[in-house]
């Protein structure tokens, strides 16, 4: 959507013959479009494609595409709501909508450039050291807050069994920049060619299992070292984690209901065993967003550090309990976790299947484009 929309490259190209009395008008306007300082937002720019093709080609007249494909879906849905409006008047409500977007000061010939890619090249989104008997696995992508791509689920699957044999007494996740995470990240979804949807759901389906699965067995004492906001899934997995220290200014969030998903994680079960059901369900169901005094009141955090002081103390402490024998954390953590292995393997079997499910459906395909349109950029 963002390549499609992004501007000044609005993909209007005209039908010259479809102009008639206000052809200069039409042509200044375009014009005027490129100069614009300020993104109009994606609404606007909808409108104005959709204004364009009516002018130029008249109603709708091309098959309506399938729901994955965000774009072209977008735009269509766009130009089909202008139903039989006559092209002299779609014209005369595009330069309208350019003429309200530029006021004078804005006619400068200097055009913004487009958002630099932020992709550093080499950089790797999750890294993983080892020392001081600790094995730090680290979200580090923090132009996108840390959202999870598919090959970060795979990375972080491989680390987990590596750290699983290792010499490390703990195994520590945390967050570069100024997120934990953002979860899955929303895109992984959305460019997927319409005949291979039911497929990536499917995959995806197994991809979280395994990746879940990896947290369910990981034998060694997990903490969390959560330095800002959480979001999702890495929300969901705290119930797997035997200890979660937060910064203060960490924020806990699982918006399942407003992205038309479901929880994962093994979260409908371990968060009602944690906090109780109806304070699970506010943050599952209703998608309540905690703050870290919050989530330590309900349980899901172990202790909350003031943010001046959350690295020095957490490490420092982390470092002193990593010298602790062991074989015994490593028997402690089996003496408490084992008789909820099957359990928390069938509950995830059983959430992987109905989240695969709602990732087909219409509620969560058009979240999903929300999410997609509202953070493209010009
Ligand atoms: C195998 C599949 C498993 C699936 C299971 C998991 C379920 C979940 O995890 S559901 C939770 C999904 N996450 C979200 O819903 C969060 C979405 N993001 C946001 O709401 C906001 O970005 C956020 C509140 C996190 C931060 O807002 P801002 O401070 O305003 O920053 P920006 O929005 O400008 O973000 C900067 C940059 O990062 C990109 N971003 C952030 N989060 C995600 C994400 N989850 N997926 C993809 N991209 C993300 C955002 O688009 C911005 O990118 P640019 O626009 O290119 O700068």
């Amino acid at each position: 959507l963002l390549q499609v929309l992004r501007f000044p490259v609005v993909q209007l190209h005209m039908s010259r013959t479809a102009m008639r009395a206000s052809e200069k008008d039409f042509e200044n306007a375009r014009n005027q479009l490129k100069l614009l300082m300020k993104d109009p937002g994606n609404e606007v720019k909808l409108k104005l494609y959709a204004l364009y093709k009516q002018a130029t080609e008249g109603p709708c007249n091309t098959p309506k595409p399938s729901m994955l494909d965000f774009i072209n879906k977008a735009k269509w849905d766009a130009w089909n709501a202008l139903g039989s409006l006559p092209k002299e008047t779609a014209r005369q409500n595009y330069v309208d909508l350019v003429s309200s977007l530029s006021p004078s000061s804005e006619s400068s010939s200097q055009v913004k450039p487009a958002a630099a890619n932020e992709k550093q090249p080499g950089s790797e989104n999750i890294i993983v050291t080892s020392q001081d008997g600790i094995t730090k696995i680290m979200f580090n992508r923090p132009t996108k807050k840390n959202a999870i791509t598919t090959s970060m689920y795979k990375e972080i699957i491989h680390a987990l069994k590596a750290a699983s044999t290792d010499n490390s007494a703990i195994t520590v996740f945390t967050g570069n920049g100024d997120y934990y995470s953002s979860g899955n990240d929303l895109t992984n979804f959305t460019d997927v060619p319409p005949n291979s949807i039911e497929e990536t759901a499917k995959n995806a389906s197994i991809l979280l299992r395994e990746f879940v699965d990896a947290f369910i067995d990981f034998p060694k004492p997990l903490v969390a070292v959560i330095n800002g906001p959480a979001v999702g899934i890495v929300v969901t997995l705290l119930g797997l984690f035997d200890v979660v220290y937060a910064s203060d200014k960490a924020t806990f969030h699982t918006p399942f209901s407003e992205l038309g998903q479901s929880p994962e994680g093994c979260a409908s079960y371990t968060f009602p065993k944690i906090m109780g059901p109806a304070k699970a369900a506010e943050m599952l169901i209703l998608g309540k967003k905690l703050t870290a005094g919050e989530a330590c009141a309900r349980g899901l955090v172990t202790e909350v550090f003031p943010e001046s002081t959350f690295q020095k103390e957490v490490w420092t402490r982390l470092k002193a309990y990593a010298k602790l024998p062991t074989n015994s954390l490593r028997i402690s953590k089996e003496l408490i976790r084992s008789n909820e292995k099957e359990k928390l393997h069938a509950v995830n079997a059983e959430e992987c299947t109905v989240l695969q499910g709602r990732w087909l459906s219409e509620e969560c395909m058009n979240a999903l484009m929300n999410f997609v349109s509202r953070k493209s950029k010009l």
